[in-house]
C-alpha cells in the first residue's frame, strides 16, 4: 500500500465524520483504529462533557494535547477530535509519519449532524457561538491538511472512498 508505514489522521468539525468515516477507511485499507477521545476518556476516567463541566474547556485541550503526544503507532487510522488542532506541538506529532486528511463540511452540516452540541463536550470558550468557533477553526484544520474532503454531499461510504482513493495516489 503506498501509505506504506504511515498513518492517516482525521481532523475537522465535530459531525465532520471523523470517528465514523476513519473506521470505514480503516476497514477497508487494512490499518488499526484509533479514536482519541476514547483514549482522552480512558485517561481521565470521565466522559468529555464531564471533564468539560468539571475542569473547563481548556482542561480538555490540555489533556488532549498530552494524549496526541504521547501517541506512537504506524499503520493506523487515528481520529481525532474536533480541538486537537489547537495544539501545534500535537498536530505536528502526529503529522510526522502521517498524512492528515481534514473531512470539511459547512456549517449548516455541522448544525444538522450534531443536534444538541451542549451534551457533546464541545471544548469552546462557554460565550462563544458555534458559528464564531467554526470561523476560528477553518483556517487551523486547512492549515495542518494534506487533503481536504469535500464532505457535504458525501455519505459516508462516499467520503471513505475519497480517501481510500487519496491513499492509492500517493
Ligand atoms: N458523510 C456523512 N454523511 C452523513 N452523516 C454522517 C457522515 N459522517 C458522519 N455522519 C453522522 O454524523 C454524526 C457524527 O459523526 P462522527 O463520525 O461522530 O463525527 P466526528 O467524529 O467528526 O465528530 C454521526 O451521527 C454520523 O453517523
Ligand atoms: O470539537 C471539539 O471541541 C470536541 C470534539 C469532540 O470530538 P469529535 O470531533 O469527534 O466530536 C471531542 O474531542 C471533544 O468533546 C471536543
Ligand atoms: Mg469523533
Amino acid at each position: 500500500m503506498s501509505l506504506g508505514s504511515q498513518n492517516l489522521v482525521f481532523v475537522g468539525m465535530p459531525g465532520s465524520g471523523k470517528s465514523t468515516v476513519g473506521v470505514l477507511v480503516a476497514k477497508r485499507l487494512g490499518l488499526g483504529f484509533i479514536d482519541t477521545d476514547l483514549l482522552i476518556q480512558q485517561h481521565t476516567g470521565q466522559t468529555l462533557q464531564e471533564t468539560v463541566n468539571q475542569e473547563g474547556y481548556l482542561a480538555l485541550r490540555k489533556i488532549e494535547e498530552q494524549v496526541l503526544l504521547q501517541l506512537d503507532v504506524q499503520q493506523h487510522v487515528i481520529s481525532t477530535g474536533g480541538s486537537a488542532v489547537y495544539s501545534d506541538a500535537a498536530m505536528s506529532h502526529l503529522k510526522s509519519g502521517a498524512k492528515v486528511i481534514f473531512l470539511d463540511i459547512s456549517l449548516n452540516t455541522v448544525l444538522r449532524r450534531i443536534g444538541d452540541y451542549s451534551l457533546r463536550g464541545i471544548s469552546k470558550r462557554p460565550d462563544q457561538t458555534l458559528v464564531e468557533l467554526y470561523e476560528e477553526r477553518s483556517g487551523l484544520y486547512a492549515r495542518y491538511a494534506d487533503y481536504t474532503v469535500q464532505g457535504d454531499t458525501l455519505n459516508q461510504e462516499q467520503a471513505c472512498e475519497a480517501v481510500v482513493q487519496y491513499c492509492k495516489h500517493l
